[in-house]
């Protein structure tokens, strides 16, 4: 059963539910109300997801404690090139934020390697952003396979063993928005790319879709997400520090063969209050060919998209902006721009 949530009323006056589904129903009903969700939003809250609370309190108090740093300190995490510590930069391609983040692989190697150069305490650190990651991963797993069921998928295992694989290039990202203060001006330093967000101070995270299959994503009690609707409306997302949002990425778009559309979302910054959120972005190995499910290919609905691997994908996305719709460079009828351009690294 879809779980009553409160009614949000967007600056367009259109009121809008966010789906919220409870993970503890009956199987057959469950993954109807999932693909339901992942058709007509791209996005939904789990409630009763089964991770335990004190996995995500000791990841917040992580965060918390990382963020709470002097920058000196702060920057001995490396840069975010891709994985490290950055502050405003998003990405390479000159797109700014009113955030600093920690960006991360998931592979526990890279995880132990990099609290290295994050904590005090090198061992505690990872060793709560492994459960962390777990806890992400299986909750990844359990939706995935509910979507393949809820699709008729033959092999229910199929995504969802892409994302248990140790290959696999999930991420994992921890932001922090600090406050905005009255004059709409934050405490760092002028940056000499704030021309791309005057207009826009409020704007912690700008408008995008990720590119992964599938996002976990949880925060503290302050708001700030704000998710698109296939009109064009924001309808801000009230924030729920003990459950989970689940966002549909642009490679659950492509397996779908566009059934499911990937959600684009963005994060605001909030007047006096610091948001910490956090992204666990499930992804399959680089070199995994993607293309639509069979069973999501008919005669009524041919296949729209040509096949790519995830690094090819990937390269795509990282040599684009935050806000562009990179999976139009991969239609099967986009004619003028070429796959090749974007071929494997
Ligand atoms: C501007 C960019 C940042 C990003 C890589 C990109 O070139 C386009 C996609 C961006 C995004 C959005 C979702 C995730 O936060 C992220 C880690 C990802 O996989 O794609 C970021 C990338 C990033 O910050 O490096
Ligand atoms: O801060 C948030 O809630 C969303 C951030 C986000 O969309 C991202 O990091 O890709
Ligand atoms: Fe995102």
């Amino acid at each position: 059963m879809l779980v009553p949530s409160p009614m949000i009323r967007t600056k367009k006056t259109k009121a809008v539910g966010i789906p919220t589904i409870d993970l503890s129903v009956e199987r057959s009903e469950l993954r109807e109300q999932v693909v339901k969700a992942c058709e007509e939003y791209g996005f939904f809250k789990v409630v009763n997801h089964g991770v335990k609370k004190e996995v995500i309190t000791r990841m917040e108090e992580e965060g918390a404690e990382f963020f709470a740093k002097p920058n000196s300190e702060k920057l001995q995490a490396g840069p975010a090139t891709p994985f490290g510590y950055g502050c405003r930069n998003i990405g390479h391609n000159g797109d700014m934020g009113n955030l600093e983040y920690l960006l991360l692989h998931t592979n526990p190697v890279c995880i132990s390697e990099r609290s290295k150069t994050i904590a005090k305490d090198p061992t505690k650190f990872s060793c709560v952003l492994n459960d962390y990651i777990g806890a992400a991963k299986e909750l990844v797993c359990d939706i995935l396979e509910l979507v393949t069921e809820g699709l008729w998928v033959p092999d229910k295992l199929s995504l969802s063993n892409l994302i248990k694989d140790i290959q696999s290039d999930s991420f994992l990202r921890i932001n922090h928005y600090p406050p905005l203060n009255q004059n709409g001006n934050k405490n760092w330093a002028p940056s000499k790319n704030d021309g791309n967000i005057d207009n826009n101070a409020s704007i912690g995270f700008g408008e995008h879709s990720d590119p992964q299959i599938l996002t976990i994503q949880r925060s503290n009690d302050v708001g700030g997400l704000q998710i698109s609707t296939h009109d064009g409306l924001w309808i801000p997302v009230p924030p729920d520090p003990n459950e989970f949002f689940i966002m549909v990425g642009d490679i659950f778009q492509v397996l779908t063969n566009g059934r499911f559309r990937s959600v684009r979302h963005r994060a605001l910054t909030n007047t006096t209050k610091n948001r910490m959120s956090m992204m666990y972005f499930a992804a399959p190995p680089l070199n995994w060919w993607i293309e639509p499910l069979p069973k999501m290919v008919t005669t009524q609905n041919p296949n729209v998209y040509k096949p790519f691997t995830w690094a090819q994908y990937k390269k795509a996305a990282y040599s684009l902006k935050l806000g562009d719709s990179r999976l139009d460079l991969f239609k099967l009828q986009h004619q003028q721009q070429d796959i090749t351009q974007h071929d494997s690294p």
